[in-house]
């Protein structure tokens, strides 16, 4: 299973009186039959692989052709030529890691913990269920909805696990999310199709969005105490000299120019996580995973790894700090390439820093955020609302107004419920 973290929905059901229902009891039912891959029949080494390798090609078709992520000339062409020829390649990375990504398996063990804990921070709003919603792997948006839809959901919350907002990621999940509700006013006018708004009852749900919580403390407290467990590794003598470098996937120049805020956000999360350890550390922040032949963000996390080499450096911790679980580019390109790599040029004490994965601080951080966007009655935030300077992506425009469409009716019952 390969797959792009997206959006986590959480979701509560209202009686018929619009007050949340209390006496909803089928969470952990309804969250096994979430977990679409405990329930396939078992698999034969073979068929396994054949679908392992279908799924990976499916992935990066899908990817190569979101014009939200990588405009291309002629994409409906191009993409799939692209995702092709690249497919073997990938194919053998998510090999070498085991067979897939476990970015699923992460997602819900996070989506579960964090739902449990948020029936009892915010009992007002319980039962809560977590939901994952793929951009480029299943569950895609549309099979999220049609669960949601099957549950009977009112009410919801669109929680992007990418923690710092980038136009290309959370921004892509978003636009999706907009396509894909039946009855937005916007897409029907604009491919002059009739659709009765209500028809389907995924157009009743009131969403907000929790957009981007790069600097929440608990998130970075979640960050730092997997960085301190690092440290402690390393000789107490030469502990506090350990570069600490800091890997964020990187973005195209083009995105980055035309003003998304991602750059901005991620060296807001590392200055926050280095306060929080108290800047004991000398660090950098790097970028890793560029694509294609276009001028990406740098330095680059490989070639800074080099350049240190060069100057004579031996103790660098990596740190993913914009992954909130393992995937290819911490168990493939860190682990595998680059510690290799290091290895290869004589360093001997490069490390990389344990994901987030199940950390109970990090869940515990999660379900904080959910808890108090609950209350705070706030459908969107003040930055999810502004499109880039450079924009020009239609969709953008629709999918803040359809966004922000929610706030009075979020706010009116958020003040109704502080109220009783
Ligand atoms: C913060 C996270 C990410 C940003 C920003 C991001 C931007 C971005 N990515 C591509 C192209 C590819 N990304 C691919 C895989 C991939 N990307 C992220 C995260 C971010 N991407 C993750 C977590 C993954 C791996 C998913 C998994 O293993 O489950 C790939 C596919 C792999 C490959 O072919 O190398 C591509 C392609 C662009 C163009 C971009 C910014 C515009
Ligand atoms: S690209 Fe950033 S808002 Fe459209
Ligand atoms: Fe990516």
């Amino acid at each position: 299973m390969c797959s792009l973290p997206a959006i986590i929905a959480h979701s509560y059901r209202h009686d018929e009186h619009g007050r949340p229902g209390k006496g909803e009891s089928a969470r952990s039912e309804t969250w096994a039959r979430s977990w679409p891959l405990s329930s396939l029949p078992a698999l034969t080494p073979d068929s396994e692989r054949i679908q392992q390798s279908a799924q990976t090609h499916d992935f990066l078709r899908r990817l190569f052709a979101d014009p939200d992520l990588i405009p291309l000339p002629f994409q409906s062409t191009l993409g799939p030529l692209i995702a092709k020829r690249r497919y073997p390649k990938i194919e053998k990375q998510y090999d070498a890691i085991g067979g897939g990504s476990p970015i699923l398996k992460w997602t819900r063990i996070q989506g579960k913990g964090m739902a449990e804990l948020l029936d009892e921070l915010s009992p007002e709003t319980a039962p809560h269920k977590a939901y994952t919603m793929f951009r480029y792997a299943e569950p895609l948006t549309e099979t999220c909805l049609d669960e949601m839809r099957r549950d009977g959901v009112t009410r919801a919350v669109a929680f992007t696990q990418y923690p710092q907002y980038s136009c290309s990621t959370t921004g892509s999940n978003l636009n999706e999310l907009w396509k894909q509700i039946p009855g937005r006013a916007g897409l029907a006018k604009q491919k002059g199709k009739e659709v009765t708004v209500g028809a389907d009852p995924v157009d009743e749900i009131e969403w907000s969005v929790i957009d981007r919580w790069g600097v929440h403390p608990g998130f970075i407290d979640a960050v730092a105490r997997n960085i301190e467990a690092s440290l402690a590794s390393y000789p107490a003598e030469s502990r506090d000299g350990v570069v600490i470098l800091f890997s964020a996937h990187s973005l195209p120049m083009s995105v980055v120019n035309r003003g998304d805020p991602y750059p901005a956000e991620v060296a807001a999360s590392v200055s926050a996580i280095m306060a929080r350890l108290g800047n004991r550390n000398p660090y950098r922040l790097v970028w890793q995973s560029q694509v294609g032949p276009s001028a990406w963000l740098g330095p680059q996390t490989s070639d800074a790894i080099k350049g240190y080499a060069k100057k004579g450096l031996n103790d660098l911790l990596l740190v993913p700090v914009a992954f909130t679980s393992d995937h290819i580019e911490t168990l493939f390109e860190l682990d595998l390439e680059y510690l290799e790599e290091a290895k290869e040029l004589g360093m001997t004490g490069v490390k990389r820093a344990e994901s987030l994965n199940d950390s109970p601080y990090f869940i515990r951080a999660i379900a904080d955020i959910a808890a108090a966007h609950l209350k705070s009655g706030q459908a969107v935030s003040p930055q999810l609302g502004l499109r880039c300077p450079g924009c020009t992506n239609e969709k953008c425009g629709h999918q803040k107004e359809w966004l922000k469409s929610f706030q009075a009716e979020i706010a009116s019952k958020s003040a109704l419920a502080s109220a009783q």
